[in-house]
């Protein structure tokens, strides 16, 4: 293991790291909420600042991913296509089997420019998360609650909201399976599957129709097309969020294909029927990608940015320079009550970082999809 490994390893950097992206996150919340009488004023102006903003956070988790774990991130498509990544509104669709699999969205999104912009419809229960979920609320992010009764209005509501969005060049990420993949939730998934007379899926969960049909529905005019997107790491790696901390490098492999949105069916059933066989042919390209490593099509891969890194560095600056001259202080002062509440604050800071990054492992995840009737969320 050379030096800088062992210094990736090293809890300490962890501290740091975490400190730098919880403080400047605050600080960033604290701005955001600065621009709440601007949205009366200007919504418009309102929103081109808070994606700046929210770049400010969301670019620290990337540029850790890119820059800091050096994760390779390659990305097969049809070059027609890509030239119009960045430029054009589109619905996202992504398999949910990775820790880190929104990550990976996220740096794609950063390397065609749109990182700020990018929109999810995301759990409720993330909308409390500290720095990400209250930077989310900024963004019009759409939350669910995952029960119909009370999502099909509100859904819609939000999804309406976006069609003036000012910057152009937004993603909307939808994860169909609606929760993520674990072999108890595929075995209860496959039960409903053989109920509705529906084949198989090895790889996925059977994706619910529903988001998908009033997200297009809604969004019909406003976004030019769907990124079919199927994401999976090269031998058999498990990547997480923690891996990404010690500095472990993955080798993340995805493949979109780009489906003009008039190509989707406006009738509800036909749409559903429409994301099933979407979700047979994703199968179909893992099963390629198990057996032979490679997703179909050409590797046309985006290089990666260096503003990422340059927004990590001016923030570290920016909270780890007050942070020196107060532990300074008080190491000099000597008081050792002080100094005793500043451990037990930054262990009180740790611990509430632990649990922001158990928010993304799978074995902490939701009991959603685990029965067949789906009631219990929690
Ligand atoms: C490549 C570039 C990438 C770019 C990335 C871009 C942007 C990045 C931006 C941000 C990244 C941030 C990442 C944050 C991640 C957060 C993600 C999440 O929170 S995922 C969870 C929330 N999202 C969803 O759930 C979306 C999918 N769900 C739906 O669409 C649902 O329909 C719903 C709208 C949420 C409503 O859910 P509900 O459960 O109430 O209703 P359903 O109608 O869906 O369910 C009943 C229906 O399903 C059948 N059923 C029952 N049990 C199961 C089961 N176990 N499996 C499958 N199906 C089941 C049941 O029979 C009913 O069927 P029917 O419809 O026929 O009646
Ligand atoms: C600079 C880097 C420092 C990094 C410090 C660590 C920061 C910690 C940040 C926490 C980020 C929280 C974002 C959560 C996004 C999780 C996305 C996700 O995958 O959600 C799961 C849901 O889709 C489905 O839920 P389940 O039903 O499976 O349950």
């Amino acid at each position: 293991m050379g030096l800088l490994q062992f210094l990736k390893s090293q809890f300490l950097c962890h501290l740091i790291m975490c400190y730098v992206f919880l403080v400047s996150g605050l600080i960033v919340n604290l701005i955001q909420i600065c621009t709440l009488p601007l949205w009366l004023v200007s919504k418009q102006l309102a929103r081109k600042i808070n994606i700046r903003l929210a770049y400010c956070i969301a670019s620290q988790m990337v540029a850790a991913l890119e820059w800091w774990s050096g994760t390779e991130c390659t990305l097969y498509t049809d070059p027609k296509s890509y030239p119009l990544y960045g430029k054009e509104n589109a619905v996202v669709i992504l398999n949910h089997s990775f820790e880190i699999d929104f990550l990976c969205g996220w740096t794609f999104c950063e390397r065609f420019g749109v990182l700020g912009s990018s929109k999810v419809l995301a759990k409720k229960e993330l909308a409390y998360v500290p720095v990400i979920g209250w930077m989310w609320y900024f963004l019009e992010i759409v939350f669910c609650k995952r029960k119909w009764e009370e999502d099909r209005t509100t859904v819609a509501q939000s999804l309406q909201k976006l069609r003036d969005y000012p910057e152009n060049y937004w993603k909307f990420l939808l994860y169909c399976e609606g929760t993520r993949f674990t072999p108890k939730k595929h075995q209860f998934s496959m039960q409903v599957a053989e109920s509705k007379g529906l084949p198989k899926l090895k790889y996925h969960l059977l994706p619910r129709t529903k988001g998908f049909y009033v997200t297009v529905q809604n969004l019909r005019g406003t976004a030019a097309a769907i990124y079919d997107s199927t994401l999976n790491f090269r031998n058999n790696e498990v990547p997480t969020l923690l891996g990404i901390l010690n500095g472990k490098k993955y080798h993340a492999d995805l493949y979109v294909r780009r489906i003009p949105l008039e190509s989707v069916p406006e009738d509800e059933a036909e749409c559903a029927a429409w994301l099933h066989k979407l979700y047979q042919e994703k199968d179909g390209f893992q099963e390629q990608y198990a057996q032979t490593g490679r997703f179909p099509g050409p590797i046309v891969s985006p290089p990666r940015r260096p503003w990422s890194l340059i927004n990590w560095l001016f923030w570290s600056c920016v909270v780890l320079y007050p942070l020196g001259l107060l532990i300074a202080q008080l190491l000099s002062s000597g008081a050792v009550l002080t100094i005793a509440a500043a451990v037990v604050v930054c262990s009180a800071v740790s611990m509430g970082m632990r649990w922001m990054i158990g928010q993304t492992e799978i074995d902490k995840s939701s009991n959603y999809g685990i029965k067949a009737t789906a009631l219990n969320n929690n």
